[in-house]
């Protein structure tokens, strides 16, 4: 008996009022799954900072909250009884561009979501600064109504590739939490489980920030998708007994070539898919490939403070003053990648002739 696809009940980002005194309101992910708490991003440093702490995160959600950034960093302008000039505002823009464009520095969506904003204003040179206040917020909904329809996309093709009856194992987080529709990788789990596919999702809980174990069991569990939490290192353990069927996971930055850039222990579940011959997928849209970019050596990596591993939840697990490395990603080559989905289509086999021809690049 298959399920209908439905929407998740929550949403990691909503936007609120006007173009003027409008505001983004998030989901806090760092307190879920114990507390489901919004914060009211209405300053562009609340929403810098819900980025760089990753109460809102995924790298689609981090473009999309970026996209509204920008409207809610002009508003200050926009004060009564004062005019705005043009250059002001072009000035203003370019400033709370570049100060978004610093809150994380790996996932290529906050980059391609500012420039779409920006070039609004590039391609609206006469306009008035309200007039193109409100063209800003217009192209925000729209980067959000598009990334809605990606996802169902990205659900239709994963979901395709999906075995049945079978484990399907998955780390950090890919759903309606990292995205402003179902997710991406996630969406493949949920349209396979809707389909009756028999699928049973094992979640990595992914260290040190646990998006696996927080976010994707509390998503898999909302929609009733059978689901087992496994620590990072029992992923080969796993496969060895012949409970997966396949690996879907999500990305942050893809490059020309297919080397695709994810939370950190990505690299790790890949190397173990091949080695078991076990089919490894990645999910994402169009908008998190970086065709500037040829390996994925070249993928700038983001390192976060190392108390997210000696003091996880604030209780310190280490001695003070111990040697930390924390990157929150590494990267997939492609050689170990059996097919990249995206709402335009499947890559496979991962080169980078097929990445071009998929992306229509
Ligand atoms: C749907 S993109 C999700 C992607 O982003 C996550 O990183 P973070 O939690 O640090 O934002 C992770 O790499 C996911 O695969």
């Amino acid at each position: 008996m298959s399920n209908s696809v439905s929407l998740p009940s929550y949403r990691a980002l909503e936007w609120q009022g006007d173009e003027l005194t409008g505001s983004l309101k998030l989901i806090d992910q760092t307190v879920l799954p114990t507390q489901l708490k919004h914060i009211d991003g209405n300053t562009v440093e609340l929403i810098w900072e819900a980025i760089k702490q990753l109460k809102v995160r995924g790298a689609p959600a981090i473009g999309v909250a970026a996209a509204y950034g920008i409207v809610v960093g002009l508003q200050p302008l926009f004060q009564p009884g004062a005019e705005v000039s043009r250059e002001e505002f072009d000035r203003q823009l370019a400033r709370v561009a570049k100060y978004l464009a610093e809150s994380r520095p790996t996932a290529v969506n906050l980059f391609w979501a500012i420039q779409r904003m920006e070039q609004v204003a590039k391609d609206h040179p006469q306009c008035s600064a309200a007039d193109l206040q409100q063209r800003l917020l217009l192209e925000a909904q729209a980067i959000e109504t598009e990334d809605r329809a990606m996802c169902a996309r990205l659900g239709e093709f994963g979901a395709s590739l999906l075995p049945a009856n079978t484990g399907i194992l998955t780390h950090c987080n890919t759903g309606g939490l990292a995205t402003a529709g179902d997710g991406t990788a996630f969406a493949a789990l949920a349209h396979a489980h809707a389909a009756g596919k028999q699928i049973h999702v094992y979640a990595d809980e992914t260290r040190p920030l646990l998006q696996g174990a927080r976010l994707t069991m509390w998503e898999l569990m909302q929609r009733g998708i059978p689901c087992t939490l496994i620590t990072d290192s029992m992923a080969g353990q796993v496969m060895k007994e012949g409970r997966i069927g396949a690996a879907i996971i999500g990305a942050d930055r893809i490059t020309a070539r297919g080397d695709a850039a994810n939370k950190i222990g990505t690299y790790s579940v890949a190397v173990l898919c091949h080695y078991h011959k076990i089919p490894f997928y990645v999910s994402a849209p169009s908008s998190t490939f970086d065709l500037t970019l040829l390996e994925g050596k070249s993928i700038p990596i983001e390192e976060r403070v190392s108390t997210e591993i000696t003091h996880p939840g604030g209780v310190q697990l280490a001695p003070t003053g111990a040697n930390v490395y924390n990157p929150a990603f590494d990267f997939a080559p492609a050689e170990l990648i059996t097919a990249i989905i995206t709402e335009k289509g499947i890559i496979q086999p991962v080169t980078e002739a097929n990445v071009r021809k998929v992306l229509g690049a």
